[in-house]
C-alpha cells in the first residue's frame, strides 16, 4: 500500500489515497501502528481520501491512538494539497468532512480552508469551551513557553465536564493586537502537537470575542504560523471562518506490513 506524508505546522499526516475503498478502515491497530514514531511511520493522524459521489473528494480523519476523529484543520488543509497534488481540481475544491462540506482554495503556498460555521462560546466550570469541528477549551496565559502543557492540558482534557468525548486544550499568549502564540493538548494524540486547526481556529474566535482582537487573527505555533479569518455574528456565532496556512508533501512510501 503506498502512502504519503503531509504537515501542515508541523501537525504531521500519513494520507492514503483509498479512493478504490480498499482500506481496512475498521483496524484501529493498524492505524495506531502507522501513527506510531517508533513502530510505524509515525504521525499526529492518519487521513484516508475517498471517493464521493457529490464531492471532489470525502476527507476520513483518524486520531494517532487509531479511532476515528472529529474535524481535523491542519488534516484538512494537507488533504486539499493532496488532492491538489493528485490532480482532482485546479483552484478551488469542495469536499465532504465528518462535520459536513468544506471549500478550500490552493493559493501558492497557502491553503485557505473554509470550517464549520460556530454557534456559540461557552462557559463551563470556569473553562470557555467552544466546538468548531472538533471541541476545544482556551484557556489565555502570561508565560506560554514554559508553561507544562502536557501536564495542565491533560488535567482538563480529562474533566468530567466534557465527558463523555472529553476535549482538545489551547493555551493561548497575547503577543499583540493581533497577534497570539498558541500551544494545544491534543485529545486522541494525548500529547502536545506543533499545531492543532480547529484549536487556533477556536483561540481566534475566543480572541475576537473576549479580547477585541480584529479579523484576521494571526497565530503563531509551535509549527509556523497561521491566520484565522472570520464574520462576526450575535451571540458568539461565527461565519465565514477560513483557517489559513502552509500545508506540503514531505515523503512518500510504501507500506509492508
Ligand atoms: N490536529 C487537528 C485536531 C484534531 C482533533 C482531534 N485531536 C480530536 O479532537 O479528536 C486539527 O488540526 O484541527
Amino acid at each position: 500500500m503506498n502512502f504519503f506524508k503531509y504537515q501542515g505546522t508541523g501537525n504531521d499526516f500519513v494520507l492514503i489515497d483509498d479512493r478504490n475503498g480498499t482500506f481496512p478502515i475498521t483496524d484501529q491497530a493498524l492505524v495506531e501502528r502507522l501513527c506510531h514514531r517508533r513502530f510505524g511511520i509515525g504521525a499526529d493522524g492518519l487521513i484516508l481520501l475517498q471517493s464521493d459521489p457529490e464531492y471532489d473528494f470525502r476527507m476520513v480523519y483518524f486520531n494517532a491512538d487509531g479511532a476515528e476523529g472529529s474535524m481535523c484543520g491542519n488534516g484538512g488543509r494537507c488533504i486539499v494539497r493532496f488532492a491538489h497534488d493528485l490532480g482532482l481540481f485546479e483552484s478551488e475544491t469542495r469536499f465532504r468532512a465528518i462535520d459536513g462540506e468544506h471549500v478550500a482554495v490552493v493559493c501558492e503556498d497557502e491553503i485557505f480552508l473554509k470550517m464549520s460555521d460556530v454557534s456559540g462560546i461557552e462557559e463551563r466550570a470556569g473553562m470557555t469551551f467552544l466546538n468548531t469541528g472538533s471541541p476545544h477549551v482556551v484557556r489565555f496565559v502570561d508565560e506560554l513557553e514554559s508553561l507544562d502543557v502536557v501536564a495542565e492540558g491533560r488535567a482538563m482534557r480529562y474533566d468530567p465536564v466534557f465527558h463523555p468525548g472529553g476535549t482538545n486544550v489551547n493555551f493561548a499568549q497575547v503577543i499583540d493586537d493581533h497577534t497570539l502564540f498558541v500551544r494545544t493538548y491534543e485529545r486522541g494524540v494525548e500529547d502536545e502537537t506543533y499545531s492543532c486547526g480547529t484549536g487556533v481556529t477556536a483561540v481566534a474566535l475566543v480572541a475576537h470575542r473576549q479580547l477585541n482582537m480584529p479579523d484576521p487573527v494571526f497565530i503563531q505555533t509551535l509549527g509556523g504560523n497561521l491566520r484565522v479569518s472570520f464574520n462576526p455574528q450575535p451571540d458568539a456565532h461565527f461565519n465565514s471562518i477560513y483557517l489559513i496556512g502552509p500545508a506540503r508533501q514531505v515523503f512518500a512510501g510504501t507500506i509492508t506490513v
